[in-house]
């Protein structure tokens, strides 16, 4: 149940849209909005008893949980918070909430520079890192480098087709890193110059394999093939539990306009045809589907690398060969997880 009726305020809905929309990404962004979207709702709550006020809490992250399928950080931060909500009364269940989403969020920050912190000991001064898409868990290790007074150049990605990169050098440049950016065609011609491919994560499976960026497979299997270690920085908020039972982590698909402007597709379908472009698509949701001009566009948003092709993962908790992080899964996530705002 969604809109007034199921007490959400117009401040989480907010949220979920600024995420599904793109105005908030990248993992740790997301779980970062979705915490404080649970401490507004609690604040703002309007419940007259511990039962609605629960039952709305559990609304509202449903409502964010919908926004997005495939960054983990997203449903562990929920359950995280939601978990904190303890208490008799909705004062105390007000109070709860929102000290347990603070405590999420401050944690969320920790972690990241703790990371940062481990992360920057493999890269020497010198070091040319090559960068995909944007993650802040992997501009941390650079920022802790650079910090330690370590000298590092980057090459950037463009990464479509969002250009995210152009984010990472905005960054990079702040930072006084010397950036070059490429094409992601470009990727594998430039990995004679890399010492380190660097990249952050939507989610981590239990064999190992890393969710992150539509292209991230591409440059780590080209990497594995010039010698150039593949890092992936990745906050235990990207650990996926469900994984550990078999569960797959969904890949989003997303609009075909982040591909082709309606123009664009209309020259396709007349250079194909002769003919104009019968008005074919519908674009009732994220994804579009065209069936009558034998012209379909697939917008995978992420992919998966396996284990194979990573070096290692860094964690506020240390490094892991891929194959391990298993172990600090089940330590951390002990048992499969359930979804408290299902029922
Ligand atoms: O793939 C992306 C972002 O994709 P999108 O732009 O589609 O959200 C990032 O590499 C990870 O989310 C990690 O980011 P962070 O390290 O900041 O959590």
């Amino acid at each position: 149940m969604d809109g007034p009726e199921s007490g959400v305020v117009p401040a989480v809905e907010s949220t979920a849209d600024d995420i599904t929309a793109m105005r908030i990404r990248g993992a740790a962004a997301i779980a970062d909005a979705a915490a404080t979207a649970l401490a507004t709702q609690a604040e703002r709550s309007t419940a007259d008893s511990p039962a609605a006020f629960e039952q709305e809490l559990r609304a509202a992250a449903a409502t964010l949980y919908e926004t997005r399928p495939t960054a983990v950080s997203l449903p562990n931060a929920l359950r995280y918070v939601l978990r904190g909500m303890d208490g008799d009364t909705v004062a105390a269940l007000r109070s709860s909430t929102i000290a347990r989403a603070e405590r999420f969020k401050r944690d969320l920050a920790q972690a990241q520079d703790r990371l940062g912190e481990i992360g920057s000991h493999r890269l020497q001064d010198g070091d040319t890192v090559m960068t995909h898409c944007h993650s802040t868990d992997a501009l941390a290790c650079v920022e802790a480098a650079l910090e330690a007074g370590k000298d590092l150049e980057a090459i950037v990605k463009e990464t479509r087709p969002r250009k995210q990169g152009h984010i990472t050098a905005r960054q990079l440049r702040e930072w006084d890193v010397p950036v070059t950016l490429i094409a992601d065609n470009a990727a594998r011609r430039y990995l004679d110059r890399t010492d380190h491919v660097l990249v952050g994560a939507d989610s981590i499976a239990a064999d190992g394999s890393v969710i992150n960026k539509i292209g991230t497979s591409g440059v780590a299997v080209n990497a594995r093939e010039r010698g150039v270690p593949v890092m992936v920085a990745a906050q235990t908020i990207k650990l996926h539990p469900d994984t550990m039972t078999g569960h797959t982590v969904e890949i989003e698909m997303r609009s075909e306009s982040e591909l082709l402007s309606d123009e664009e597709r209309a020259a396709i379908i007349d250079d194909a045809t002769g003919e104009v472009a019968e008005a074919g698509a519908t674009e009732d949701s994220n994804q579009t589907q065209v069936t009558d001009s034998g012209l379909t566009v697939e917008n995978p948003a992420f992919d998966v690398t396996p284990p194979r092709y990573v070096d290692a993962i860094v964690t506020e908790r240390g490094q892991f060969p891929p194959e391990s992080i298993v172990t600090l899964m089940r330590e951390l996530f002990g048992e499969p997880t359930d979804d408290p705002w299902d029922g």
